[in-house]
């Protein structure tokens, strides 16, 4: 029989379901070491957000083959590390998205009533109805950061409430904005309108420290900033410092740069400040949604059985899922690309399967593709069973194309963004020992094998330009690890990409484009 370690503290519903197929060991507060030591024995490992599920122990779980988390985020387990493993990782992406919403707008009217604090009061002895006077949502500006799952329910209770609403979402339609009654923004003019701001977005490069001195600058003296989402989105000491200064009006925290929270400026502040311990997920219903949701798919993947969430590993049957491996990685590698040379809002996907990809088996290499596409805005809560869901609610339109005519190689690959910022696409081909290689990016004919850093450029095919880009990232100390130029005719327009060693440093892509000849220029992270 197999064996299931819980390692964080789980309901009772989810237990009961991997009993049927499992012995289960509960095994609460491990410290990292005593993990390593007993994970060898076991076939499963679920967990909430307490464990960390680091490289170290996924590689003492010699017998794992799946990771459990009774939750939406990830952040706890080093997913790269049980892919390489060909651990399956799951989570539940949808099982407390009404409680973390009713979370924010709980911190809202506490918020706008002084709730904790009055409170308090209370049980302390006082009867003070002075101190405690509050302010109404009714007819005030609600700004939502993130109109993802979160977002829009917190949108459609905001909106019974008689709020008026902004959104920022730069990868959701204007369409689906209206829908929830919410006016789609920029975040500069979200930030200077909004009496109210709730953050609904996941942590990613882009949105670490979002909300800083800078962005707190642009808000009203009155604003309120809730953040029920991930910690590290707001600078806690900009924060801080803009709440002792008058420049906001409060601020309620459910997440943490850092977690537990240690010693913080925003613990000594008044009734301007909740927080509280990551509740966002703690209602007794949500822990029952997303421990059943999680130890089904645990049971099944034991029962060999595809998982319906995984985050790093296709829902696919074994077989179809050997044969397609790695053309999904290819359709994955050029969505991404694809995705990130449109940049903004993408509004259309084409896809053109070609030679011996124009079959019918081939329908997950679509899937893979959008997983690629949205990867920038959903990071890993997109997997390959809900992307084709998170493109409609998008309002991505698809259209597939199958070509069985074989042309330069077997099988390719063809992806055109069409967005916001314009139109974009990329051709690739499954070459040698079924190695990726981007065979056309932009109608110009290349053949690279993708790269983690790279840099595109469109510019005019002249004697000089490749020294000059050379010698400006040689200055920046950016270090080219390939480099190869694509054109369809003699000093016409041609395409460059190529493979750098680190990311690009900040303003360097400004100072591309000034060289003369040079059009644009893009950078991308695979
Ligand atoms: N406090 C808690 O206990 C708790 C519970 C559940 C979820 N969460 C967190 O809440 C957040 C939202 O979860 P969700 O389930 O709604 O996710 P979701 O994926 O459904 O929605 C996230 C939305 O953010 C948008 N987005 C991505 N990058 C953006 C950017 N730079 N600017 C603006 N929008 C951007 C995406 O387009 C998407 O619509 C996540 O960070 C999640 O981890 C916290
Ligand atoms: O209480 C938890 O398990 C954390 C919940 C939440 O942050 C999540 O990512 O699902």
């Amino acid at each position: 029989m197999s064996k299931v370690l819980v390692s964080d503290s789980i309901d009772q519903a989810g237990i009961d379901i991997l009993s049927q197929v499992a012995t289960v060991d509960v095994k609460l507060g491990l410290k990292p070491a005593e993990l390593i030591e007993i994970i060898g024995e076991y076939d499963a490992l679920m967990i909430r957000s307490s464990t960390r599920v680091t490289q170290e122990i996924i590689e003492a779980g010699t017998q794992l083959k799946i990771i459990g988390r009774a939750g939406v985020g990830v952040d706890n387990v080093d997913v790269p590390a049980a892919t390489r493993r060909g651990i399956v990782v799951v989570n539940s992406p949808e099982g407390n998205t009404i409680a973390a919403a009713e979370h924010a707008l709980a911190m809202i009217l506490a918020l706008s009533r002084h709730i904790p604090d009055a409170n308090a009061s209370v049980k302390r002895g006082a009867w003070d109805r002075n101190s405690f006077v509050g302010a109404e949502v009714y007819k005030k500006t609600l700004g939502v950061v993130g109109l993802g799952k979160i977002g829009s329910h917190v949108a459609a209770v905001a909106k019974t409430m008689g709020m008026k609403l902004l959104a920022y979402d730069p990868f959701i339609s204007t369409d689906r904005a209206e829908q929830l009654g919410c006016q789609l923004v920029e975040l500069d003019l979200l930030f200077q309108q909004a009496d109210y701001i709730t953050l609904h977005i996941p942590k990613t490069p882009e949105t670490t420290h979002l909300i800083n001195a800078t962005t707190l600058a642009k808000m009203k003296p009155t604003a309120r900033i809730v953040n029920c989402a991930r910690g590290g989105i707001i600078d806690e000491v900009a924060l801080a410092a803009a709440l002792k200064a008058g420049k906001i009006g409060g601020a309620a925290l459910d997440v943490f740069e850092s977690e537990p929270l240690g010693e913080s400026e925003l613990r000594s502040l008044g009734k301007e400040v909740i927080l509280t311990p990551h509740l966002g997920a703690s209602t007794a219903e949500a822990q029952v949604n997303v421990a059943i949701d999680v130890a089904e798919q645990i049971r099944d993947v034991l029962l060999g059985l595809p998982a319906r969430s995984a985050v790093n590993i296709p829902g696919l049957g074994p077989d179809v899922l050997e044969e397609l491996k790695p053309y999904m990685q290819l359709a994955e590698t050029l969505g991404n690309l694809v995705g990130q040379l449109a940049g903004g809002r993408v509004e259309v996907l084409n896809i053109r399967l070609q030679g011996e990809l124009a079959t019918n088996k081939s329908q997950p290499l679509v899937v893979a593709a959008l997983k690629g596409l949205l990867y920038q805005a959903l990071r890993e809560r997109v997997n390959y069973v809900n992307a084709s869901i998170e493109a409609k609610e998008r309002g991505i339109r698809v259209i597939e194309t199958r070509d069985a005519s074989i042309r330069d190689y077997a099988g390719t690959l063809h992806l055109e963004a069409t967005g916001t910022l314009g139109t974009h696409s990329v051709t690739g081909a499954l070459l040698g020992e079924r190695e990726i290689h981007l065979t056309d990016v932009d109608g110009f004919p290349i053949n690279v094998p993708p790269s983690k850093y790279m840099l595109f450029t469109l510019h005019r095919d002249m004697p000089g330009i490749i020294g000059k880009l050379g010698s400006l990232l040689g200055s920046f100390n950016v270090n080219i690890a390939s480099m190869q130029v694509g054109r369809k005719i003699v000093r016409g327009d041609a395409v460059m990409a190529l493979s750098i060693d680190d990311p690009l440093p900040e303003g360097i892509l400004e100072e591309i484009i000034k060289v003369p000849g040079i059009r644009d220029a893009y950078t991308v992270t695979l």
